[in-house]
């Protein structure tokens, strides 16, 4: 079926693999394995609702920039559409349709109650001061309001935003309506009710699907040679929970340097440089530089892409030496890719299924604030766990009984779940 034609697509670039093809693919052939009904999938293919707003302001130099900000509402069969909001340069509205859709299938398949959706800005935070970030941020939020809000659709932060960007939006909302509405974003700062554990959940739920995914094969994460690309909000937590459950990190990168170090790097200090150098990881004691190239065919246990969209390629695959891939970014391996890797027994975690930490907090925040009853950060991991655990043996499970790989077991459950609820509700006409 391919991408969706009704949308207003920027055209295929023939030198880029479109994330929304990929996507697109992956719902088709868990529509064939389903036998699905050709219309439900049609139903699925296309976003209930693409926004794009131009945002313009004024830089701190006086000029004026006009930008563009995309949302986009995937499906809402079960409940409030869900997902983080992306700034970075590469932001198309291919990009974030396809990442909305991911949120549908990931939703599902963890049996939270949200829909899903995605927004995002093609802008390189590190270009603007902060003020010039708070007002792009504001007027995007503008908007944006009535297409947002608790029950319609919660943003949270993806690549480039962080708990800063939701409090800016948070507060932008709440003025426009008049009253306080904390729960129209998630993964806010604690003092306005966001979460405890919400920063560190998506690397959290990583660390928990590395363990299980080790777990079964028999082996445990103590000494397990883990290689994390992407140093940001994922693979950073990934990285400092899975040295303290005793993993060796060989190696991590940002988007400009990376490091190698075969005894393994040494996270709290790597983490604490980090801090002190502006994010830069260059120079760190007791390591050797490596590139982002090369750190993607190093020998491990596990390799943990944690930072875009399309590293390992039909042009990489074969050099890859990983035993396991835990894709902790959205749509890291590349359909070709991932069948190249499925020929040759390497497993891969889907990202549905791997980065699903993070909205599951997303959603106790959620949770917690429409109850207006704050757990300890305890009971938010425990639960966040339990739920984690649960989709990850039920992947499991699929993938034994259907005889397929974990992907397409991890799409036929939230595919069938979403389908099953919009047959349920009449929307099929
Ligand atoms: N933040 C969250 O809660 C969630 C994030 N994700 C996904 O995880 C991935 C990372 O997101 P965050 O950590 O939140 O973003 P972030 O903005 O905090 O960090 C991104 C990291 O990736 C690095 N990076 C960027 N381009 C790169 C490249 N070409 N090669 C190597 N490294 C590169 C950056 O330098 C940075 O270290 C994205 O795919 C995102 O969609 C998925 C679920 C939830
Ligand atoms: O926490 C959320 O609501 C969404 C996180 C996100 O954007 C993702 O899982 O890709």
């Amino acid at each position: 079926m391919g991408s969706p034609s009704l949308l207003p697509l920027e055209p295929a670039s023939p030198a880029h693999i479109c994330p929304l093809d990929q996507t697109c693919s992956y719902l088709d052939e868990a529509a064939r394995e389903l036998q699905l009904d050709a219309g439900l999938q049609a139903i699925l293919s296309h976003p209930r609702k693409v926004v794009t707003v131009s945002i313009p302001i004024k830089l701190d130099n006086g000029t004026v920039q006009v930008l563009a900000g995309h949302r986009v509402q995937h499906c809402d069969v079960l409940g409030p559409y869900k997902g983080g909001t992306r700034y970075h340069p590469a932001v198309t509205l291919r990009e974030v349709s396809a990442l909305a859709m991911l949120m549908t299938w990931k939703c599902a398949l963890l049996g939270i109650p949200y829909g899903g959706a995605k927004g995002g800005i093609a802008i390189n935070p590190n270009d603007y001061s902060v003020s010039e970030l708070e007002r792009i941020t504001r007027r995007y939020t503008n908007e944006l309001i009535k297409d947002i809000g608790p029950s319609v659709d919660i943003p949270a932060p993806d690549v480039g935003t962080s708990a800063r960007e939701m409090a800016w939006m948070m507060d932008t909302y709440s003025m426009n309506v008049g009253h306080a509405v904390p729960g129209v974003v998630t993964g806010k700062p604690i003092s306005i009710g966001g979460s405890r554990g919400r920063e560190m959940a998506t690397g959290r739920g990583v660390m928990i699907t590395v363990r299980e995914a080790l777990a079964a094969q028999g082996k445990s994460l103590a000494g397990a040679r883990i290689v994390i690309q992407g140093f940001g909000n994922v693979g950073r937590s990934a990285a400092q929970l899975l040295y303290e459950a005793g993993a060796r990190i060989l190696a991590v990168s940002t988007s400009t340097n990376g490091l190698f170090a075969d005894a393994g790097l040494d996270i709290p200090a790597l983490l604490a440089y980090a801090a002190e150098n502006h994010k830069s990881l260059v120079g760190f004691p007791g390591s050797m530089p490596i590139s982002n190239d090369d750190l993607l065919l190093l020998p491990c246990d596990v390799l943990i892409p944690a930072a875009l969209e399309n590293q390992i390629t039909e042009a990489n695959v074969a050099q890859v030496k990983a035993q396991i891939i835990v894709e902790a970014a959205n749509g890291p391996v590349t359909l070709a890719a991932d069948q190249a890797l499925e020929a040759r027994g390497v497993t891969v975690f889907p990202d549905i299924l791997a980065n699903a930490g993070g909205v599951v907090v997303s959603y106790l925040e959620w949770v917690q604030g429409l109850s207006y009853v704050f757990w300890d950060e305890e009971r938010v991991n425990r639960e966040m766990e339990s739920l984690m655990v649960y989709a990850f043996q039920r992947v499991l499970q699929q993938s034994q009984n259907r005889q397929v790989p974990l992907r397409l077991a991890a799409y036929t459950l939230a595919v069938g779940r979403v389908a099953q609820a919009v047959s349920d509700r009449g929307l099929y006409p």
